[in-house]
């Protein structure tokens, strides 16, 4: 029986082992962490992430050829492949801080095979990672191998959270790259022999190693720098009085450009999209192409500045001030139908909120009191670490209130804003929140989810991202 073993019990690690485990019943698949509250959760009725049909698969497969376990050092000793599935955080400290990545986590998996393994082993880089790394990692197996041979191949997963199951039963590719060598070629068929027991084989792509770690970077920076541009358009849509829906609908007729991610939001959000992109811009600087590191650090930067004119136009809308006012949060969790709050709009904007004074109430349908409140008060990039290394006593915001229901969130609020688009926020009963709202009532719309029209007739000033403006906003111009 083919053993494989997975280093990091995450939001990749777990959901994508769980799928291998489901479509390849003759492969036993072990999941190991550090972190023992994680290995007990997943253990658990209650899985330590929420993701649409993860707890079926979990059910299913639990205890019989799938196993989530501490015992890191045995699993990894026993298996044939040895998926690695941890942080990579940017760096926060020394060399490339702020942009590079922290490949710690990584470099102590390796050094860890190394030591246990008694037997060849193919160890896939299933974190992201900076090209080049499957060399050092290469290196540090090899330095210590006692004759053991590593085969090193970068598998890196595309999944979005909230439709992960779906993207790994139905996966536009799955990419695998590896050395050119006999024994290089070996390693990647039997990889993609664990596949192929579900993927078609013409979505199973191959490549040279280098090819498919750079292709992680830059399929997230193209999807980032597709949101920018849509978000960049919002601005200019508010400016002239064009209607940012209408013109995302026609530019994504055009077949070459197509109708996907094109929603102006608040900002991107998400573990991995900033993160990548500042890792590709370091890259690029290291290799002293400094316009590519300048054209990608762009994306960003309007990223950073649709979070601030979000912000700046709740502010400037209700008299410049929100000082002592409540403010209802609706959503903070970076998208939908996930529980995932790392680097989510929701916190660039609850602070930006809360810079000003504001008394906040926010209503999320999966992210817990807690979580918001480590949230609001952690460094950035503190988020990106096994969560025993995390900081722990975090200094309370008192102006924060959590609430369970979007009417007790709403009640007595002089505005709200919407930052994740769930679908429940589409069907409230926006009369009564009305009636319950202090005079005027202002809604902020950062994800286009609720209809202008009909709650300006119900009294609200509205303002949605990229929608011609009402004349309330027009007279009180945000600052960019
Ligand atoms: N979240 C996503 O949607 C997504 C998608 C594609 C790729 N990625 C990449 O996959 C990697 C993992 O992301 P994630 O979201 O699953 O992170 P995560 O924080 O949810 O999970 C990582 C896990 O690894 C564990 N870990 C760290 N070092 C370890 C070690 N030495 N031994 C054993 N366990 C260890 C941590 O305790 C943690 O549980 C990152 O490189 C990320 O960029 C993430
Ligand atoms: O039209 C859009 C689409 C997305 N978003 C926002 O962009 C962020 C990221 O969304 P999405 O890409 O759907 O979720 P992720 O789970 O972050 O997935 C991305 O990042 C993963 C980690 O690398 C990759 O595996 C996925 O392919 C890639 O889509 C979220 O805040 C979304 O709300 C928009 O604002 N407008």
């Amino acid at each position: 029986m083919v053993k494989i073993c997975c280093i990091g019990a995450g939001y990749v690690g777990g959901p994508t082992m769980a799928v291998i485990a489901l479509k390849c019943p003759a492969i036993e698949v072990a999941v190991v962490d550090i972190s023992a509250p994680r290995i007990a959760a997943w253990n658990s009725d209650q899985l330590p992430i929420y993701e649409p049909g993860l707890d079926e698969i979990v059910k299913q497969c639990r205890g019989k050829n799938l196993f989530f376990s501490t015992a890191v050092e045995k699993h990894v000793s026993e298996a044939d492949i040895i998926f690695v599935s941890v942080n990579t955080p940017t760096k926060t400290q020394g060399l490339g801080a702020g942009k590079a990545a922290d490949l710690t986590y990584w470099e102590s998996a390796a050094r860890m095979i190394a030591d246990v393994s008694k037997s060849n082993k193919i160890v896939v880089e299933k974190s992201t990672v900076p090209v080049k790394t499957a060399e050092a990692i290469e290196k540090i197996l090899t330095h210590n191998s006692k004759g053991i041979k590593y085969q090193i191949l970068s598998n890196p997963e595309f999944l979005a959270e909230g439709t992960a199951i779906e993207d790994l039963f139905s996966p536009d590719r799955v990419l695998i790259g590896g050395r050119e060598t006999p024994d290089g070629q070996k390693a990647t068929q039997a990889l993609k022999e664990v596949y192929a027991h579900w993927v078609p084989e013409d979505r199973i792509i191959t490549t040279n190693l280098w090819s498919a770690e750079l292709s992680k970077l830059a399929a997230n920076a193209f999807l980032a720098q597709r949101i920018s541009s849509v978000n960049a358009m919002s601005a200019l849509c508010e400016a002239t009085g064009a209607n940012i829906s209408e013109v995302a609908h026609a530019v994504g007729k055009d077949t070459r450009i197509g109708p996907k991610f094109l929603n102006a939001s608040v900002g991107f959000g998400g573990s991995c999209f900033q993160k990548d992109i500042l890792n590709l811009v370091y890259i690029c600087e290291c290799n002293g192409l400094t316009e590519v590191a300048n054209y990608w650090k762009q994306v960003i930067k309007v990223n950073d500045y649709q979070k601030n004119r979000f912000v700046n136009r709740v502010v400037s809308s209700m008299f410049n001030t929100v000082s002592g006012k409540k403010i209802a949060i609706l959503g903070f969790a970076f998208k939908k139908d996930t529980g995932d709050t790392r680097e989510t709009p929701a916190i660039d904007v609850c602070r930006g909120l809360l810079g000003d004074k504001a008394q906040l109430s926010i209503y999320d349908l999966q992210v817990t009191e807690d979580q918001i409140r480590r949230d609001l008060s952690m460094k950035k990039f503190d988020w990106d670490h096994p969560i025993h290394l995390q900081p722990m006593n975090l200094a309370a915001v008192k102006e924060v209130s959590v609430v369970w229901d979007a009417y007790e969130a709403t009640k007595g609020a002089h505005g709200i804003c919407i930052l994740t688009e769930w679908d429940e926020f589409k069907t409230l009963d926006y009369k009564k929140i009305f009636d319950n709202m202090q005079k005027p009532a202002f809604l902020f719309d950062g994800r286009n989810v609720v209809d202008v029209e009909k709650l300006r007739e119900i009294g609200f000033i509205v303002y949605s991202i990229g929608k011609p403006l009402d004349a309330w906003l027009k007279d009180m111009p945000a600052m960019a």
